[in-house]
């Protein structure tokens, strides 16, 4: 599943962030996962000084949680998040609502893209196309890389992969995975449409099942760049088949982008331990000891991991 703040979820959940200093106490609250119901937005965030103002203003108190965690409940869109006395007190944005809607209108996104989103939204599981600041950051890595030959695990409709292709060169080759063949029938109409269509080789089955055709073929070391959306509970599996089909860093590339790392922030919440919740943990776990790669995760959409292999 991509975007995190398109996420419906029925069902409120909380995460509880670390221990806040008592200095911190009056200052600061952990706000954590609101559902907006204005646009089924789900954030979390810590205030600061300001925020707390903004709470004070609209009559919200907060109250001091267990393990000294200050758990609040906050209408304001202003929040930052600060963390503990570990990283100095530092403060990071929120991604609030108001503050997306902001950033959205900063995405250059493609008028084809647009289309094709505005398509998938009127379609069951719309939520899981990655967003247009996703896609805009997939576009620019693939670009920065100068990235020929990509891998795309988990297609959909093609929203992420037709942001991939559209920045290609026109050597340019995109291995696109999915099961569902109804869904594809929407992304070749689409690659068609944006004159894509030749740059991309459609793999419909099992995206375990075509990885390890392409190693079977001798296709290894020679991917640039490769995006994984596709089973959570397959992302160790699908790492595995993708390292060895990325070359080494003496060449460019050996790019592997994985989607949906911070799962809605179910990663970070002991109290989640659904089977998808704890290949995510495990596999976020894993990466992090793992020496085969660099990585970086970073909070956009639902959380990407970028790892390059070394
Ligand atoms: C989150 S969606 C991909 C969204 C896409 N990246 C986009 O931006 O539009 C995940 C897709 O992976 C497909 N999928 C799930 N398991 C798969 C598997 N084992 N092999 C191939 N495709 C799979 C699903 O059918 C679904 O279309």
């Amino acid at each position: 599943m991509a975007s995190s703040v398109l996420y419906r979820s029925a069902n409120p959940w909380w995460i509880f962030f670390p221990r806040l200093s008592h200095r911190n106490l009056l200052t600061q609250c952990t706000v954590v996962l609101q559902r907006s119901e204005r646009l089924g937005h789900v954030f979390s965030a810590t205030t600061s000084t300001a925020a707390a103002a903004d709470h004070e203003r609209c009559g919200r108190r907060f109250r001091r949680g267990k393990s000294d965690n200050l758990k609040g409940s906050c209408c304001a869109d202003t929040f930052v998040v600060a963390s503990d006395e570990k990283y100095g007190d530092k403060q990071v944005i929120s991604v609030t609502p108001r503050l997306y809607d902001y950033l959205l209108t900063n995405v250059r996104e493609p008028e084809i893209l647009r289309e094709l989103r505005e398509e998938t939204a009127t379609m069951r599981g719309s939520q899981m196309q990655v967003s247009p600041d996703q896609a805009q950051l997939l576009a620019m890595l693939v670009q920065i890389l100068g990235a020929e030959r990509c891998i795309e695990v988990g297609v959909y409709t093609g929203y992420s992969s037709l942001a991939i292709a559209l920045v290609l060169p026109e050597s340019g080759h995109l291995v696109a995975c999915e099961k569902d063949a109804s869904s594809l029938e929407v992304a070749k109409r689409y690659y068609d449409r944006a004159g894509v269509l030749h740059k991309v080789d459609v793999k419909h089955g099992l995206a375990a099942d075509a990885l390890k055709s392409m190693i079977q073929r001798g296709e290894v070391d020679s991917y640039d760049f490769a995006f994984v959306d596709a089973e959570k509970r397959m992302y160790q599996e699908y790492f595995e088949l993708l390292l060895q089909l990325s070359p080494m860093q003496v060449r460019i590339g050996g790019v592997i982008v994985i989607d949906n790392i911070l799962w809605h922030g179910k990663v970070a919440d002991p109290q989640v331990n659904d089977s998808k919740t704890i290949s995510i943990r495990n596999f976020n776990r894993n990466l992090m000891g793992d020496k085969r790669v660099s990585i970086s995760m970073v909070p956009i959409g639902d959380g990407m991991t970028i790892c390059r292999k070394r």
